[in-house]
């Protein structure tokens, strides 16, 4: 368990202790204003302060140690300033480990209709209501101390794929450009500032653009960039050659990653953090994760089933719900089927952490790693 590491008593904030490493696999711990972290760690995305269908305790009984908020919605609706009158992210959300809050950016990119960029920041009409916004590095950082951040993404430009060489290196360089005046702006001694990595799907690029972000001395980096519509297989052969030649004994974020699969390929690769709205947007499309391989709750198989959703899973809805009935629910368009598919995705996904966390720890990564792949690439029912 997550205690055979030892006690985090006396760490300081913003450390990231290394117990072990398997391959380029770690197993860490880092210290953060609202409490320990320990990697390798998914994330739950809670983009407009609520991860979808769940109540902060649920997210805390699966295991959730960080919620992901994000700075672009936030900002738009009900407003930093309006939370921060509230008491901050935490208490405005009732949820007090720590928080992660994306800068921006790459919202504005992929949501917003984009009016205009420059060195100064970007201008952009909300998606909600066409209302002019201007964000720049100084107002990401401004908005994500105002909501009493743990950990506060730089404010990047994430490039599309695919994207020219040309377009690539323009880019990492506003972004370095951004990241010193992201640096220069978060002030807010409890919050840790994390750097983000770009430079496409392009080695030579990736490893510039880490050369550039991490000569800023940061608490962790990310590599941003990825999950951009670029076929998979690019990232996970790029993963090994970059993630390993980020700092070792600093947190390595891969954000918007992704599937099971993803996961223990990334970790396996280096990588200690991840957020993904996966597992609970699809739970609300009625796909589950499982020990077994991925589950479509609607097959008519499932009518009289009275097995649960996985037989391997200790979570709530699978020790108290049948398949039969989660069908019912989703073919029905109840919202408690949203909330029992979403808690058992989130569950899985935590559970698979921890056990990640405990193979790395007991040395027995490789052989968890590829009992993982071959579970998981099964063929999905
Ligand atoms: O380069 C980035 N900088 C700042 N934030 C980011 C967030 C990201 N999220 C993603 N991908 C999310 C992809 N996700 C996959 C499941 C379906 C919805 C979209 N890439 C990202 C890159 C960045
Ligand atoms: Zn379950």
């Amino acid at each position: 368990s997550d205690m055979s590491v030892g006690t985090t008593a006396n760490m300081k904030l913003g450390e990231f202790k290394v117990h072990k490493t398997e391959g380029n696999a770690r197993r860490a711990t880092l210290m953060t204003a609202h409490g320990p972290v320990q990697t390798p760690v998914f994330m739950a995305v809670g983009t407009k302060a609520t991860v979808k269908a769940m109540t902060p305790e649920e997210l805390k009984d699966c295991g959730t140690q960080v919620v992901l908020g994000n700075t672009y919605h936030l900002h738009l609706r009900p407003g930093e300033k309006t939370i921060k009158k509230m008491g901050g992210l935490h208490k405005f959300m009732n949820w007090h480990g720590p928080i992660l809050t994306d800068s921006g950016g790459f919202q504005v990119f992929s949501l917003s209709n984009l009016r205009k960029m420059s060195e100064e920041g970007v201008e952009f009409r909300s998606h909600l209501d066409g209302a002019k916004y201007f964000i720049s590095p100084e107002k990401s950082m401004e908005i994500q101390m105002d909501l009493g951040s743990d950990i506060i993404m730089a404010f990047d430009e994430c490039l599309q794929y695919p994207a020219t060489d040309a377009e690539i290196e323009k880019s990492m360089a506003l972004t370095y450009r951004w990241l010193l005046r992201s640096k220069a702006a978060m002030t807010r001694k409890e919050s840790l500032l994390f750097g983000i990595v770009q430079g496409g799907l392009s080695l030579e690029h990736r490893l510039k653009s880490l050369e550039q972000v991490t000569s800023v001395d940061l608490p962790g980096y990310a590599l941003g960039g990825f999950s951009v519509g670029e076929p998979i297989h690019l990232m996970h052969e790029l993963l090994p050659n970059v993630a390993p030649k980020m700092p070792a004994h600093k947190p390595r974020y891969l954000m918007g990653v992704g599937t099971p699969t993803d996961l223990i390929i990334a970790i396996d690769a280096g990588i200690d953090m991840f957020d993904c709205v996966i597992p609970t947007r699809v739970a609300r499309n009625g796909t589950i994760y499982t020990w077994q391989g991925k589950v479509s709750i609607k097959r008519t198989e499932y009518r009289e089933d009275d097995s649960a959703l996985d037989p391997e899973c200790d979570c709530y809805t699978c020790k108290n719900y049948s398949k039969a009935y989660l069908r019912h629910l989703f073919l029905s368009g109840e919202i408690l089927g949203s909330r029992l598919n979403t808690i058992h995705n989130i569950h899985f996904y935590m559970k698979l952490m921890e056990k990640a966390r405990e193979a790395i720890a007991e040395g027995r990564w490789a052989q968890f790693r590829d009992d993982c792949l071959t579970r998981f690439v099964k063929k999905s029912k």
